[in-house]
């Protein structure tokens, strides 16, 4: 449903005009319902994919390649088909769940505006909706967040009244760029095992930025391993773990902040590592 081929990005300094290689010519494919993980270093280039993706790459920039989401190349495609494609087919994730919100609405509001049925529906029909969409990523005192504007709410709840927002809108394809590192540990955990079961439930393709390779491995089909503007190797978490083929891959995994406990989703690595010893 993705396919990115021959991806280079190219930015130029406004101030000297002098024009910067950021992405080397990547290429991958994305099936219906896969989730891939975009894991490196930083500046790396994770989140200037993303960004080429979702059409908000730095002004000035360059980007040549394709970037076809079923079959629509985003690259030449019109005004007006990018717009409906931005609108209804992606839906965004990002690592500050504050951003995702208007600050001057309630909860309420921007899980009404975002409903692709709710639209329609009178006010008290939409807001049982609402109630419901936040009852299925776990948050069981509705009436409470509903009427809480965004600054009344921790991050770990506002993320995921975002992700409620993200699946209402029906998308095709879900970008997540390091959607839980501003979280503490355990709410860490509780929400990648929210996004992870919703977004299996909807059978929706995700790319998922993160430097974690641990949680990118817990939530993804397939991982990209990048460096320095280029994808150096694709495979599933197993083969990424078990056959690394590059040494920048290796000292990745060795070179993990920290190793999850037993029981958290992002423990596969850690597991398996623990396993081997
Ligand atoms: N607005 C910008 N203009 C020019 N270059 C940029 C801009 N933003 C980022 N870069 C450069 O692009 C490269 C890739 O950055 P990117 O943000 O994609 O990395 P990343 O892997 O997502 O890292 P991080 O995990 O720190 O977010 C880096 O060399 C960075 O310096």
């Amino acid at each position: 449903m993705l396919r990115i081929n021959n991806l280079v990005l190219t930015v130029t300094d406004p101030d000297t005009g002098q024009q910067t290689e950021i992405l080397h010519g990547n290429s991958f494919e994305l099936a219906q319902g896969e989730a891939l993980g975009l894991v490196g270093e930083s500046g790396s280039g994770k989140s200037m994919t993303l960004k080429c993706v979702l059409g908000i790459e730095p002004p000035g920039a360059r980007v040549t390649g394709a970037i076809e989401l079923d079959g629509t190349d985003m690259l030449t495609a019109s005004g007006e088909a990018l717009r409906k494609i931005r609108a209804n087919d992606l839906a965004l994730i990002a690592q500050n769940p504050h951003g995702a919100l208007n600050p001057v609405l309630p909860v309420e509001r921007f899980l009404i505006e975002g409903m692709s049925d709710a639209r329609s529906k009178d006010k008290k029909t939409a807001r049982v909706l609402a109630a419901d969409l936040l009852r299925q990523v776990g948050i069981d005192d509705t009436e409470r967040v509903l009427r809480s504007y965004p600054h009344q709410l921790s991050g770990g709840l506002l993320q995921r009244v975002v992700i409620a927002g993200a699946i209402s809108g029906d998308p095709k394809l879900l970008l997540a760029d390091e959607p839980t590192t501003a979280l503490d540990v355990t709410t860490q955990a509780e929400v990648v095992a929210i996004l992870d079961e919703k977004r299996r439930e909807h059978g929706l393709s995700m790319v998922f930025v993160t430097h974690d390779l641990d949680l990118a491995a817990a939530v993804c089909d397939r991982l990209a391993v990048m460096k320095d503007g280029e994808i150096v190797e694709i495979g599933t978490p197993e083969e990424i773990r078990d056959h690394p083929e590059t040494e920048y891959t290796r000292n990745l995994m060795a070179a993990r902040p920290m190793l999850y406990p037993k029981g958290h989703p992002a423990a596969f690595l850690s597991e398996n590592k623990e396993a081997q010893a």
